[in-house]
């Protein structure tokens, strides 16, 4: 078969189908996203991450414009949530994507910078085989937006509205145990005051912190109740953060995936955790074409 090539990964078990696309050339409509990401008609993911250079993605008009600190040699992840919308940022995506860079040969330093549409994410890949990497991304500043309610599993929730380049409410539930925050139902959308986040919100609720970290489940914009969320640990860790006074600290996040180990240091996250390479292979060229 010689349609696109693919592979499928995942960190702390929030997956993608990763389309190696270095010029731009694959026509990623939201349908062939969306089709893409399906569990039971397509290959099955939380997102997509198309690997491009920014260059590749501004002239082919992906991207209007490079955000600051990319250059158009530097590879940027286009992310694609499951029902085919655009988002800014994925914290669990970086760490795939410079694993896969680096297995492929596309990268030889352990430090670059992956491009995304929150700016440049500078990643340090300690180590990436065929099968598993382990990454440390910078984050970005982390923005705090005030007192945010939630209703989510029929129960209302107070959080943390933050900005980590993309937009999360991040809900500490003190009387919440890890076996209640087991039991709760993500099954229907949280719903929030779409005045407050015009363009949605991700959601995350967590138990208090112990001395063993915080746990963790999200529901993700575009996507919905996914295992893990790299961004939504950066603003589950501000949160803990926020709640005791502290600016700068370490949060071990823990969620249905895995754990992933957040910093929060003068207003800047950087996060550490593993990533997965399981498969890869062609698309079907005939079902490509056949979708939208
Ligand atoms: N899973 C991601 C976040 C993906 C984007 C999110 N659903 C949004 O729409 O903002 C992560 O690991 O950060």
């Amino acid at each position: 078969m010689t349609g696109p090539e693919f592979l499928k990964g995942h960190g702390t078990q929030n997956d993608f189908v990763v389309l190696p696309d270095p010029q731009a050339r694959l026509e990623l409509t939201p349908q062939r996203v969306a089709a893409l990401c399906d569990r039971q008609r397509g290959l099955g993911a939380d997102g997509v991450l198309r690997v491009a250079t920014a260059g590749a993605l501004l002239a082919a008009g992906v991207l209007d414009v490079l955000p600051g600190g990319i250059d158009p040699a530097d590879w940027f992840m286009d992310y694609r949530n499951a029902d085919g919308s655009v988002a800014e940022m994925c914290g669990n995506g970086v760490r795939v994507f410079a694993h896969y860079l680096t297995a492929a040969g596309l990268v030889s330093d352990s430090d670059f910078v992956v491009g995304s549409r929150a700016g440049a994410r500078p990643v340090t890949v300690h180590a990436a085989d065929v099968r598993s990497g382990d990454v440390t991304v910078g984050m970005g500043p982390v923005r705090e937006l005030g007192s945010a309610t939630v209703t989510l599993a029929g129960r209302e929730f107070v959080g943390l509205g933050i900005d980590v380049g993309n937009p999360h409410v991040a809900c500490i539930d003190p009387g919440l145990t890890a076996a209640g925050l087991a039991g709760l139902d993500f099954a229907v959308p949280p719903r929030y005051d779409p005045a407050r986040f015009p363009s949605g919100v991700n959601v995350e609720i967590l138990t208090a912190p112990d001395a063993d970290g915080v746990r963790m489940r999200v529901y993700e914009r575009g996507v919905g109740e996914t295992r893990s969320c790299g961004t939504g640990t950066v603003a589950a860790a501000a949160a803990v953060l926020h709640a005791t006074g502290a600016t700068d600290g370490e949060v071990v996040v823990h969620v249905p995936g895995g754990a992933i180990r957040v910093t929060i240091a003068a207003g800047v996250a950087t996060l550490r955790g593993p990533s997965e390479l399981v498969a890869a292979g062609r698309l079907n060229p005939a079902w490509w074409a056949g979708i939208g």
